[in-house]
């Protein structure tokens, strides 16, 4: 656990996505990218990029992400933190914010260069679940 009702230890998670960076396949671009996440009972999922040499398949850090999260036991992302191959912070391309509107909502917090955001000043209007049962 690295968050009681009041604390993040973004620090913490800032370093588990550099770690994941450090993981990163990315040849191609020469971007590596890592990303970490707080799940709301209390673990914490990793993703890095991995690029193909079909350029257009590469996956983003994000995707695996989502993908550990849901299997590793699914959950709500709460804090979500995205670093560049410098290790400093870098906001989530915009198809990514949607990838993680999925699992965090709106209420999502995203460590940005301006500060803690919520994902709903970074996805505006999001599309989601919701308008999928009206
Ligand atoms: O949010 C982002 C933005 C970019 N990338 C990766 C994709 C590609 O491998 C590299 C350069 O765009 O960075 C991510 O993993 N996540």
């Amino acid at each position: 656990m690295i968050s009681d009702a009041t604390t993040v230890d973004w620090d913490r998670l800032r370093e588990e996505a550099r770690a994941a960076m450090c993981r990163a396949y990315a040849p191609y671009s020469g971007y590596p990218v890592g990303v970490a996440a707080l799940v709301d009972d209390g673990r914490i999922v990793t993703g890095c990029n991995v690029e193909n040499a079909s350029y257009g398949l590469g996956l983003c850090a994000e995707c695996g992400l989502v993908s550990q999260l849901q299997n590793s036991g699914g959950g709500r992302l709460t804090h979500f933190t995205c670093v560049d191959g410098r290790g400093e912070i870098l906001v989530p391309c915009g198809r990514c914010r949607q990838l993680l509107y999925e699992f965090g909502g709106p209420d999502l917090l995203l460590e940005t260069p301006a500060g803690i955001l919520p994902l709903s000043q970074m996805l505006p209007q999001a599309f989601g679940p919701d308008h999928l049962t009206k």
